[in-house]
């Protein structure tokens, strides 16, 4: 039997097989902010993360709905902050659905959600949340439905923060040679060329309508190696961001101030447009990390 804890601010799931393979899901956010597998912690967090509800967490896996970074044009999106409401409510704890991966739920609707940001955007849903806890893996998805009379449009990305245990100049991503992408800092369209995709400045940046059936993979450079991998269903853009010194510097909750070298954002979306679900329609997205 899994072992779940809950605390008023935490839930810990600890593996059947492996005590030291364990998730904790901050209700602030529906946020992981650790899964280790066999005693390795997976996901970066920084020390000085606010895990009090007081601001989005730093590090493990935000989730960003329904707008993704600042929407400057939807008649209802523009008017929420950078990534949307999901990740400064708290959710409810629904519990285990699944005994074997040890799985448990949450939900957001437009009852629990953060009081003073939903009254911008007048729609009903219901969103659960399922973490199911591998003997190897952490597999994240969510169902959003469309509670409402009316369509309604969103963006939805996992902002998952990989652990980079060796630095960050010792591993590449892979899985991204020849997709269109779109720099976040110069605002230019271009294709990358690289099928070794490596980060040694700030690195933001959308990858656009990436095959899912492509896995995305951060390897050792030397060996080869698989350091993390993901597979994605129904999220075909990815974003690849690392702050590196100066913009980490500038970010109050960022520390160490050199964990830039630890940290690797592989945050796979939709987000290239908006999509639209219709009234009392269902969409669903995972993503699956080994
Ligand atoms: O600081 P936050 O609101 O958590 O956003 C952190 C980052 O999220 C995404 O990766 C965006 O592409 C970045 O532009 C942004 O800086």
């Amino acid at each position: 039997m899994a072992s779940i804890k809950e605390t008023s601010s935490i839930v810990t799931l600890t593996h059947p097989d492996n005590k030291e393979t364990s998730v904790t899901i901050l209700k602030y956010g529906a946020t992981v902010y650790s899964w280790k597998r066999e005693g390795v912690e997976q996901l970066w967090l920084s020390s000085a993360a606010k895990l009090d509800g007081s601001k989005p967490v730093r590090g493990g896996i935000p989730l960003v709905f329904p707008a993704f970074g600042k929407n400057t044009t939807d008649k209802y999106l523009k008017d929420l902050p950078q990534h949307g409401f999901a990740r400064n409510s708290n959710w409810t704890f629904k519990g285990i659905v699944r005994s074997y991966p040890p799985t448990v739920q949450f939900e957001l609707n437009e009852g629990n959600a953060n009081r003073e940001l939903i009254k911008a955007w007048p729609y009903k849903f219901t969103i659960l949340y399922n973490i199911e806890l591998g003997y190897d893996h952490l597999k994240t998805s969510v169902d959003i439905r469309n509670e409402s009379d009316v369509p309604f449009d969103f963006n939805w990305l996992f902002h998952t923060y990989y652990n980079i245990q060796d630095s960050i100049e010792n591993v590449y991503v892979h899985g991204l040679e020849n997709q269109a992408t779109h720099d976040n800092i110069t605002g230019k369209a271009a294709v990358e060329k690289n099928a070794e995709v490596i980060i040694d400045r700030e690195v933001d940046r959308r990858y656009l309508n990436v095959d899912v059936k492509e896995n995305i993979t951060i390897l050792n450079k030397k060996t080869n190696q698989l350091v993390h991998g993901l597979i994605r269903e129904n999220l075909s853009d990815a974003v690849v961001w690392n702050p590196w010194i100066k913009k980490s510097a500038g970010m109050g909750d960022f520390e160490p101030k050199d964990g830039y070298k630890n940290m690797l954002c592989v945050e796979p979306g939709h987000i290239h447009d908006l999509v639209t679900l219709r009234a009392k329609q269902k969409w669903s997205a995972s993503q699956y990390m080994y």
